[in-house]
């Protein structure tokens, strides 16, 4: 707001009413100003400028007679707001105390808040890079902002009255403006500098009385231009991919209200069909359903905390909340969270309920996790065979998990309570293999027990035997099992009569027994007796869904075996499920027993993840190889590209590839604009 006293002129000038015209010149002369008031008895009732004095005797006055003034002048109090009053030219102002505190025209209260309020808008504009030039009608130039002068690269003192129209060349008419016309988006040029800005009129009492250019420097702008795009491009992309991730991403004020779900809902959770259903709502609200409510255990550590939460309906979550300060004041909650209930199979419930109630079950039960539709589909066929009782085939490397399966088959038969044996061709020594298999008879060879031993497939009897790594099996053993197979019936070492033995059996190799057929390393009749139903059980890498569960399950029997609380980081979990697992399922079970014993804080965090995965990755800086000559400027531009699209690869945001390079995130805009072209 701009008050009269904003506005006010020293009165230095003063004559007296009926004095004479040449005592008023005399009086503007000496005081060097262009206005004289008129005072009659201590009170000023009116004013005379040095024109009207001309003009009186320009119509033939003497400078003897006395003076004519103008009277429409209005005092007012000089602390209240400018405003203009019909009739008035001239406006006096009074103090708080009565006494005449200076002097306004109408036309220069009219510039001087032109002028205010520019300098105002001026202030707002501060720091945007805004250049800003007022001109009046004659296109001379009465006010520039500080921007305006290093924009041009000209000093106000030397632009300050001079033709903006002469300095300028633009594609518009400018007199147009003068006319009342707003322009905008205008390119033009000063002093060869390329400038994209608006023209806006200026007018008083419906009269046009200049215009004001407010601008900026076209490079300046098309940066910022293409560094809007790029965000927006990233945005889009961030949007896709927290859409196609699995993870759910809940944005919760200080107050607990959710305010954005992103990524995967997880509804079975929340047990709402649309995350819309949450939104706006206190997270209070919610908790009875699930526990513990990570908020507030955040809110009251005042740190990163990570936690398992469970719902009623057993659906089990994952999740990491993050408090994000600003300026010392929590301002949100960010919780990344993880579905995690292990989608176990009903038989290996089954299988754990009995074992529970046995006497058997001191050690830790062994569970199937996995949360792939590989998995699913895999297991819904083995369900399938395992009501048959015939021979099963399980290949798949090393690692991956055959024997789990085996017992999941075990488990979903009809022998469920019978006897489940497992024989390790591949460990036992080849002389014994076959008393191991088959047993013995008393006194078949020297060291046998005297009272005989029943074998393996005896003792496996209307239940499952699994023969693991059956492609280790020596051939003249594989003969004999050949025989078992077709006949359903052994006979001990050192016996003479048939036992019966009613077994399913499941055999599984990591090898390629067609292969070692081929080699004759194995008979292939034996062979094909086995395949009868074969399974490939899938590697850990071409089923990644499978990872996070099971590191978080190992995780979770690792910490109650050593008695210790270690959680993930988000980061870290990305590593485990961009590493390749050529080990396995056994090798993320190792890895997570040596992340617990190697990471010393509370957080198994992305960097340890790496050391124990890949080792350590501080190698020396290679520098820069060039195989062939080409020319220089190509060189550092392919350079340039391949650095960027390396930080872009590791980093994923133009501001940390920026920051690692030390070039500006719009330099890096640019840049990959190019590389998409
Ligand atoms: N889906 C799974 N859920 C839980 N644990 C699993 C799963 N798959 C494998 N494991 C665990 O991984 C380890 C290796 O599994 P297993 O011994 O069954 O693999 P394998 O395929 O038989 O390996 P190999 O061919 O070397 O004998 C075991 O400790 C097993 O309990």
């Amino acid at each position: 707001m701009i008050r009269w006293k904003d506005v006010l002129k020293p009165i230095t000038a003063v004559v007296n009413h009926g004095h004479s015209i040449k005592a008023a010149i005399q009086c503007l002369t000496s005081q060097n100003t262009d206005i004289a008031f008129i005072e009659n008895q201590g009170s000023l009732i009116g004013y005379v400028t040095t024109h009207c004095l001309l003009e009186q005797i320009d119509v033939g006055q003497s400078i003897e007679e006395p003076i004519r003034y103008k009277n429409d002048i209005l005092k007012v109090p000089d602390t209240i707001p400018v405003e203009f009053f019909h009739n008035v030219s001239m406006v006096i102002g009074v103090d708080s105390q009565g006494g005449i505190s200076g002097y306004s025209t109408i036309q220069h209260a009219r510039n001087r808040i032109n002028e205010l309020e520019l300098i105002q808008l001026n202030e707002m504009i501060h720091g945007a890079g805004v250049g800003m030039v007022r001109v009046n009608n004659k296109f001379e130039i009465e006010f520039m902002n500080e921007t305006a002068e290093s924009i041009l690269g000209m000093p106000r003192s030397f632009l300050m009255s001079r033709n903006y129209k002469k300095l300028m060349t633009t594609e518009k008419d400018l007199h147009r403006v003068l006319e009342g016309e707003t322009l905008v988006s205008v390119n033009s040029q000063i002093n060869f500098k390329q400038l994209s800005g608006d023209f806006y009129p200026l007018s008083t009492d419906g009269k046009i009385t200049g215009f004001v250019h407010m601008f900026y420097l076209r490079e300046d702008f098309e940066e910022a231009v293409q560094e809007l795009d790029f965000v927006r491009h990233l945005y889009s992309d961030l949007q896709a991919v927290y859409d196609s991730s699995n993870e759910q991403i809940l944005v919760i004020d200080e107050k607990g209200i959710i305010l954005r779900v992103a990524g995967k809902f997880l509804n079975d959770f929340w047990e709402t069909g649309q995350a819309e259903n949450i939104i706006g709502k206190h997270i209070g609200e919610f908790s009875k359903e699930f526990q513990p409510n990570i908020f507030d255990l955040c809110v009251t550590q005042k740190k990163k905390v990570t936690s398992i939460q469970e719902s009623h309906h057993r659906t089990r979550i994952w999740s990491v909340a993050t408090p994000v300060y600003h300026e010392g004041k929590l301002e949100k909650v960010v919780i990344l969270s993880r579905d995690i209930t292990p989608t176990e199979s009903v038989y290996a419930n089954k299988e754990r309920d009995r074992k529970e109630d046995s006497q058997a079950s001191k050690t830790e039960k062994r569970e199937l996790i996995y949360r792939s539709d590989k998995i699913a589909s895999l297991l819904e066929n083995l369900h399938r065979a395992a009501k048959m009782s015939s021979t099963i085939l399980l290949e798949g490397e090393s690692g991956v998990g055959k024997e789990v399966f085996a017992r999941e088959i075990h488990t979903a038969s009809p022998r469920q309570d019978h006897p489940f044996i497992r024989v390790n061709c591949g460990a036992i020594p080849e002389q014994l293999i076959e008393s191991e298999l088959f047993g013995y008879e008393k006194g078949a060879f020297t060291g046998a027990d005297h009272k005989g031993k029943a074998g393996l497939f005896e003792l496996a009897h209307t239940g499952t035997i699994f023969l693991d790594e059956i492609g280790d099996l020596p051939l003249n053993m594989q003969v004999k099992l050949l025989r078992v197979i077709q006949e359903r019936e052994i006979v001990r070492i050192g016996g003479t009569s048939t036992i019966p033995v009613d077994v399913r059996i499941i055999a599984a190799t990591n090898k390629d027994l067609k292969a070692m057929v081929a080699d004759g390393k194995f008979r292939e009749d034996l062979f094909y007796r086995l395949n009868v139903i074969p399974f490939q059980i899938p590697p850990l890498r071409e089923r990644k869904e499978d990872i996070f569960p099971l590191a978080v399950y190992f995780l979770e029997s690792f910490k109650r075996k050593y008695h210790i609380n270690k959680s993930y980081t988000p980061d870290a979990i990305s590593v485990l499920e961009t590493y390749g697992w050529p080990g396995n399922v056994r090798e993320l079970e190792n890895i997570v027993e040596r992340l617990i014993v190697l990471s010393s804080e509370e957080w198994i965090d992305r960097d340890i993840v790496l050391k124990v995965l890949y080792g350590d990755s501080d190698k020396v800086k290679k520098p820069p190889l060039v195989l062939e000559l080409m020319p220089m400027k190509e060189a550092v531009a392919e350079l340039e590209m391949q650095l960027i699209e390396l930080g872009m690869k590791k980093y994923g945001t133009a501001a940390k590839v920026s920051e690692i390079l030390g070039v500006s995130p719009a330099t890096i805009s640019r840049r990959m604009k190019k590389i998409k072209k």
